[in-house]
């Protein structure tokens, strides 16, 4: 069985900075990603800027897909499936897909059509970026230009919707699980916190809001798809710029396990509760002959049965967890530990294995 391929979305309006993110990401990361990038009027550019990250192999440029003649979520069956399709039949396989939107495009329908019968069984939506330019935010506007985005809504040969850039922007937001703040270098802690907050004020939620600097992020640990604690305990330990985003990771083998769909449930009510930003791990279920393996990025949880590697952990009896946590604070991570102890089921005496 084919392991299922992480899927992550970057939003944003024109000139927020979604292709220096990705620069940055492709750079970063020793992943072979597979790129979709949906742009409009100057043609091509953003596929040859990432093209030439170095991190491209000329004769691999298949794996960046510019789609430039619709607005993605409304060319979903003509062009945005063949291309997922496309992209999962690459040799060498590809193990991420990250797809950059353009800001006028609904990420709703964008986000349902992963859902696709299709393309569902291979890939699971991993992360939503929402990315916003900080200086035009403290100005009071998510664009730094309308005249360039009613230029781009003008040159756009398919759209469907007819949604104002207050609704695109709403939607973007919605359904984000990071929004990144572009241009952080040129704003001061006082000023990241006035846009900070009127993000948080319109999402009306606690999803994290962070600083990216050219494209850099404290967080580029969160798009590294290797489940090893050390990776984090690393990064925690680093030197960074004093203000850096303060994060704390732990990690759980236990006895305990619950049934996929209890699991889900018990797992929305802990994240409502808790200031949780990532969980990946997966659970082994007695009379199931699969694990079932846990992607959570802030509220949103990807479960489903896959083979897991020979060399990993097992529990004794099928029955147990294994989960790498990363939170915002010490007490989130200690109140997680104690409530799966209280909600999920244990066959055999509970022990801690690290
Ligand atoms: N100073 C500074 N400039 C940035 C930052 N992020 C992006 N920029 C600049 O902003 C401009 C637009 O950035 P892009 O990454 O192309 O933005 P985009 O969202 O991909 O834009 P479109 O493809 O046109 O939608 C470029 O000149 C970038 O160098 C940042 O964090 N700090």
């Amino acid at each position: 069985m084919k392991k299922k391929i992480p899927v992550i979305v970057v939003s944003g309006f024109l000139g927020s900075g979604k292709t220096t993110f990705l620069r940055y990401l492709l750079k970063e990361s020793n992943k072979k990603f597979g790129l979709i990038i949906n742009e409009f009027g100057d043609v091509g550019i953003d596929g040859d800027l990432i093209k030439s990250c170095d991190k491209c192999d000329e004769s691999e440029d298949d794996c960046v897909i510019e789609l430039n003649n619709g607005c993605l979520c409304c060319t979903v069956q003509d062009d945005f499936v063949p291309s997922i399709k496309a992209l999962l039949e690459f040799n060498p396989p590809i193990e991420s897909i990250i797809i950059e939107t353009s800001g006028l495009a609904l990420p709703i329908p964008l986000i349902q059509a992963l859902n696709w019968p299709e393309i569902r069984s291979s890939i699971y939506l991993d992360v939503v970026v929402g990315i916003v330019n900080g200086e035009s935010m403290l100005n009071g506007s998510p664009i730094n230009d309308l005249n360039k985005i009613t230029k781009q809504y003008n040159e756009t040969d398919k759209i469907d919707h007819n949604a104002t850039i207050d609704e695109l922007f709403e939607e973007q937001l919605e359904v984000s699980d990071i929004v990144l703040v572009s241009r952080s270098d040129i704003l001061n802690d006082d000023q990241f916190d006035v846009v900070k907050n009127k993000i948080q004020g319109s999402l009306n939620s606690s999803t994290p809001v962070l600083k990216s600097k050219n494209g850099k992020i404290d967080l580029n640990y969160l798009f590294d798809f290797n489940f090893k604690k050390e990776t984090y305990k690393e990064f925690l330990t680093e030197e960074h710029d004093h203000n850096h985003v303060e994060l704390v990771s732990d990690s759980f083998k236990l006895n305990y396990f619950l049934e996929k769909n209890d699991f889900e449930k018990e797992m929305s009510k802990i994240l409502d509760e808790l200031n949780i930003l990532r969980i990946k791990g997966r659970i082994w279920i007695p009379n199931k002959s699969l694990p079932l393996q846990i992607q959570i990025v802030g509220k949103k949880i990807n479960t489903w049965f896959e083979e897991a590697p020979n060399n990993c952990w097992r529990p004794n009896d099928n029955a147990g967890l294994e989960l790498v946590i990363i939170s915002f604070d010490e007490k989130s991570i200690q109140t997680f530990n104690k409530k799966i102890k209280e909600k999920f089921k244990i066959l055999s005496d509970p022990k801690i294995a690290i």
